[in-house]
């Protein structure tokens, strides 16, 4: 709703309220045009103040009206009301004004920000377009570049920046409300046609076409198949080329296109989701809302890698005091000098103050004593993992949480090393650490759920989304990734070429093929991997080779390892690369070559696989292990499955996550397409469709907010 309320006897003070972030719901649109038409009848009232309450001004429309029949006075002629009044209205900015929060603001003749405010047209990252007139107000009022901009990110800009931009008239380090009602006393009775921003005229310049050819092209590129940035671009073009009526009913029709896309309900459910997942539960009932967290002041990293060295920028960045810890003294050396330009590098884009000196370097295990957390970040091997938990147990202090790195052995193994399993958990991040948004946060089943609260705490304090998951090989995200890139491993068998399946997933929207990653994160670090669990088999022939526990296995990577192309790092690897470290992926007739005598060797004969197959086999066998997954109670929810894959794994953000794409696709046209590929390859284990997904089929394909009451409780784990 909106309260009206008048100040100063002649200004009219409209306040939205809909707690959190005062979203415009049908209540909180009937309240602003009930309180504007209550403000515009009475005499007294001079000009007008809109606000909103608890210092935030509009966090836009009620995303979650969006499912629902849009009930309640429309968004357009409501601003259209504010912007036609006689009686000077203010718009007053505190904390946010984003989406139709600062369309609204748009509709006012006057705005004015608090300092600490931010300004946005964030739809793009929903899905949709600014469709209350935004991308016909904002160009005419900042122009075409700087809209353009705005617009196609979504990004949030400072008041200091709106102000710079034209967006807002005036910054304050006070009251915005107190300013905006001063103010508007000021302007009261003052002509208010140079104010209506939908009298402006069109944005005109003789480099128009070559601005909005570039900024298509652009979008195009960076968009990877998303529509609403390139739709955006369309509708602002509309700015330029029609009066403003009728660039309204093109920005009409452009956004109910997006607003029924799958892309949109995609975006839109994600954005949820990522918020979701914070509100974590396990099998046994441990609850975000029940398990408090302790305090962590003082935090160590054992093992400065590239790993380590992240972790340990992250956590300074975070205001924490850090003891990072690498038993040779010369790679402690390099670590600190890697890490000391990680943090000058990160503090001037992003405008904080250095934080170098919140962290110690030591070559001594001991230094990490009187830590409240230890995070351990050595090389993905057991054994010597086990051997620096036994250590930490007797250095640290009584309560000291103990983590690991691992990304992916047993929690439960390393916590039997300590004498206080319950404070042992798992931070898997990803590469780069201080970059990636993502932390998987793994309890074992002796982790307490303090020590599990703990760790998603402190995953938020340095700005990750934590996700917590239950122990297993893997955890999520890498074994889902298994499945994933066993197939592209097949499909090269059969046939394929890495360039061939890495264009079909970049096609459908991954930053980068399967084998690409591949080659960047290195190949050697699966084949460790996978010569600890004895799958590798050096000079196996005949049908063994290609059998491991009776399920197929593809020695692919391991002969290329053996060959020593371990990707980027090496110059060769799926891809030929300029040198060792070159980034540019070239294909590479040696690996052809190799393919074919592969093929001819296991008499196997290579046919031509279409791009449907090739998609389906690898984004099938995925998914089916995230149903795996969810029934074996790893993950809570598809949510949690879907923000691992989308900030993790490079999945497109547009296509909500691979159990999202599954519903979206259809369970029974995936168990369907599961079912004959299994028929086609028995022995691949990863194709057999998993009994939660038959069920969810069985039961009509329930929507993904219902599958969690089809996933039996399993056993307790904490
Ligand atoms: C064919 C049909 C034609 C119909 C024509 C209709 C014409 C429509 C015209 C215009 C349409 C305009 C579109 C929009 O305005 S879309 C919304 C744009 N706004 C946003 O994208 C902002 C989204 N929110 C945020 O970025 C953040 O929440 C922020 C406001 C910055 C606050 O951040 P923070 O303090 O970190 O808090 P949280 O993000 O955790 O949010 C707190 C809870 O509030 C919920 N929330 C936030 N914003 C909205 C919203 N706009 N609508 C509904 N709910 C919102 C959020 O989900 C959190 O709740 P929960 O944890 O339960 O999920």
């Amino acid at each position: 709703m909106a309260f009206y309320s008048r100040v100063s006897g002649s200004v009219g003070v409209i306040t939205l309220q809909n707690p959190p972030v005062n979203a415009l719901s049908a209540a909180v649109r009937q309240g602003i045009v009930d309180t504007m038409h209550r403000a515009l009848s009475e005499p007294e009232v001079k000009s007008v103040v809109i606000c909103g309450q608890n210092g935030k001004f509009c966090g836009g429309a009620d995303i979650r009206e969006f499912g629902a029949n849009m009930r309640g006075p429309p968004l357009v002629p409501m601003i259209h009301l504010i912007e036609a009044a006689e009686k000077p209205v203010v718009a007053a900015i505190e904390g946010v004004a984003l989406g139709g929060g600062l369309e609204l603001a748009l509709g006012c003749h006057y705005r004015i920000a608090h300092s600490k405010a931010r300004l946005g047209l964030p739809e793009v990252t929903l899905g949709l377009l600014p469709g209350a007139g935004g991308t016909q107000r904002l160009p005419r009022l900042i122009g075409v570049p700087a809209a353009l901009e705005l617009i196609t990110t979504g990004r949030h800009a400072t008041a200091a920046e709106a102000l710079q931009l034209g967006i807002v008239d005036e910054v304050t380090d006070h009251s915005a409300v107190d300013a905006a009602v001063k103010f508007a006393q000021s302007v009261a009775g003052k002509s208010l046609d140079a104010r209506r921003i939908s009298t402006y005229p069109r944005p005109r310049s003789p480099d128009l076409a070559e601005i909005f050819e570039k900024a298509m092209k652009e979008v195009r590129r960076s968009a990877r198949g998303a529509i609403a940035p390139v739709t955006c671009v369309q509708a602002v073009h509309a700015s330029v080329t029609l009066p403003y009526a009728k660039g309204m009913e093109r920005e009409r029709e452009l956004f109910s296109t997006l607003f029924t896309s799958g892309q949109a309900h995609a975006l839109q459910y994600y954005f949820f989701a990522q918020r979701a997942v914070s509100r974590w539960s396990t099998p046994s009932g441990a609850r975000w809302d029940t398990s408090k967290p302790r305090p962590v002041h003082k935090a160590a990293v054992i093992g400065l890698g590239t790993m380590g060295r992240g972790i340990s920028v992250s956590l300074a960045q975070a205001g924490l005091s850090v003891v990072a810890v690498e038993t040779q003294e010369k790679q402690l050396l390099e670590a600190k000098q890697a890490v000391s330009g990680m943090l000058e590098r990160s503090a001037k884009r992003r405008g904080v103050p250095l934080a170098d000196d919140k962290i110690k370097y030591n070559c001594s295990v001991q230094a990490v004593a009187d830590a409240d957390l230890v995070i351990e970040a050595v090389f993905e091997d057991m054994a010597l993992k086990k051997t620096i938990f036994q250590q930490l147990s007797g250095i640290c202090k009584p309560g000291t949480l103990l983590c690991t790195n691992t990304s992916g052995l047993d929690i439960d193994e390393l916590a039997s090393q300590t004498q206080s399993p319950e404070l042992v958990v798992g931070m898997h991040f990803f590469a780069p650490a201080h970059v990636m948004k993502l932390l998987e946060v793994v309890y074992g089943p002796r982790s307490s759920p303090e020590a599990l609260a703990t760790a998603m705490e402190m995953g938020k304090k340095m700005g990750k989304v934590s996700v917590a998951v239950g122990n297993c090989r893997g955890f999520v995200g890498n074994r889902m990734l298994k499945p994933y890139l066993e197939q592209a491993f097949f499909l090269l068998e059969e046939g394929a070429t890495p360039e061939q399946v890495d264009q079909v997933l970049e096609e459908f929207g991954f930053a980068m093929g399967v084998f690409k990653v591949s080659d960047l994160s290195g190949l050697d670090v699966g084949w460790k991997v996978r010569k600890a669990d004895g799958l590798v088999v050096p000079g196996s022939t005949g049908k063994s080779a290609r059998i491991r526990g009776g399920s197929r296995y593809s020695p692919l990577g391991d002969l290329l390892c053996e060959q020593g192309r371990f990707g980027q790092k090496t110059g060769r690897g799926w891809y030929q690369y300029d040198k060792p470290g070159g980034r540019v992926a070239k294909p590479d007739p040696w690996l052809h070559g190799f393919l074919e005598e592969y093929r001819a060797r296991h008499g196997l004969v290579a046919r031509r696989i279409d791009h449907q197959e090739m998609l389906e086999r690898c984004l099938y066998a995925l998914i089916n292990e995230g149903f795996q997954i969810l029934q074996d109670g790893i993950a809570a929810g598809p949510e949690d499955i879907d923000v691992i894959y989308v900030l993790g794994y490079g999945w497109p953000r547009h296509r909500g996550g691979p159990m999202f794409y599954a519903g979206l696709v259809g369970l029974d046209k995936v168990l369907e397409r599961l079912e004959h590929y299994h028929q086609v390859y028995p022995d691949v284990l990863g194709l057999k469709p998993c009994s939660l997904i038959r069920k969810l089929a069985a039961s009509s394909s329930p929507p993904i907010h219902r599958w969690r009451e089809f996933i039996q409780k399993p056993r307790s784990q904490l």
